[in-house]
């Protein structure tokens, strides 16, 4: 299910802003990548140019390439919303469907793919609340409100709601900024678990969270306001954070950035 992800000469526009420049990077299949560096550098950009994100902003625009194995994402004849689809997204803030049960926000997904059936949608409704290790929390009030779950809990059931499509990629921005640490942890070692299945992409400003969750991290850096995000380096998560190569990296990951 997992796939790889090679990006080339990657630039990002909002109208005459040009937000990032000039990225190139491989994220691999079945393995965490973490994105750090300073705000406004375009980490957030970047990201939702993986799953043609950012054009839906009015004005906004992308040049070069995002290959998804062997399919070009930005292809004439590339369907941006079927990307979403393959390529599933958390957000900063949870975001549950918020008048839909626990039980509805899970099967939102199938039910737009036209997965009918209450047999089949039992099951996948199952399997992603297990998925996301919240089933025994939510298993005995399935038809209560998301919203009135707690944040992490919240957090947990749109991680569900984006494996119950089965993504081949997982892009999270910060999705732990409004947890409270234990909740956090818990996402933690959810994302440790769906690395086996999953190509995982997560934005954090948390770089003990970096280190705990990630294979390899990439650091973005900004020269200054009004610049574009530029990726400094890419390389093993161990290596960043103990012999970068970059001295900028090494300004950063040791608070002497700024
Ligand atoms: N909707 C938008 N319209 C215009 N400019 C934008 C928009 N969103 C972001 N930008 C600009 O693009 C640049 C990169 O922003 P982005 O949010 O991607 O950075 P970031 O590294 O994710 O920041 P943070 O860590 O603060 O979330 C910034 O200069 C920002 O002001």
């Amino acid at each position: 299910m997992a796939k790889r992800i090679e990006v080339s000469g990657l630039h990002a526009y909002y109208g005459q802003v040009h937000a990032i420049e000039d990225i190139s990077m491989t994220i691999e299949p079945r393995s965490v990548t973490a994105f750090i560096g300073p705000s406004g550098c375009g980490k957030s950009t970047f990201l939702r140019t993986l799953n043609r994100m950012h054009e839906v902003i009015d004005g906004a625009r992308v040049e070069g390439k995002v290959m998804l194995d062997t399919e070009d994402l930005y292809g004439s004849s590339v369907d941006p919303v079927a990307v979403r689809r393959v390529i599933g997204m958390v957000f900063q803030r949870p975001n549950p469907f918020p008048t839909m049960s626990i039980y509805d926000n899970v099967a939102a997904g199938l039910k737009l793919n036209g997965v009918r059936g209450k047999g089949k949608l039992d099951e996948v409704v199952e399997r992603s609340l297990r998925g996301a290790n919240l089933w025994n929390e939510v298993k005995d009030r399935l038809s209560r409100p998301g919203a009135g779950l707690s944040g992490g809990q919240q957090q947990r059931l749109c991680i569900a709601r984006a494996i119950a499509v089965e993504p081949q990629v997982l892009l999270m921005d910060e999705p732990c900024s409004a947890l409270d640490p234990i909740s956090t942890l818990a996402v933690e070692d959810l994302v440790a678990e769906l690395k086996s299945q999953y190509t995982i992409v997560i934005v954090t400003h948390n770089m003990q969270q970096a280190a705990r969750v990630s294979d390899r991290t990439a650091f973005f850096n900004i020269a200054g306001t009004g610049k574009p995000g530029k990726l400094i380096e890419m390389d093993e998560t161990s290596k960043i954070f103990t012999n970068p190569t970059e001295k900028a990296t090494e300004d950063y990951i040791t608070g002497r950035f700024g």
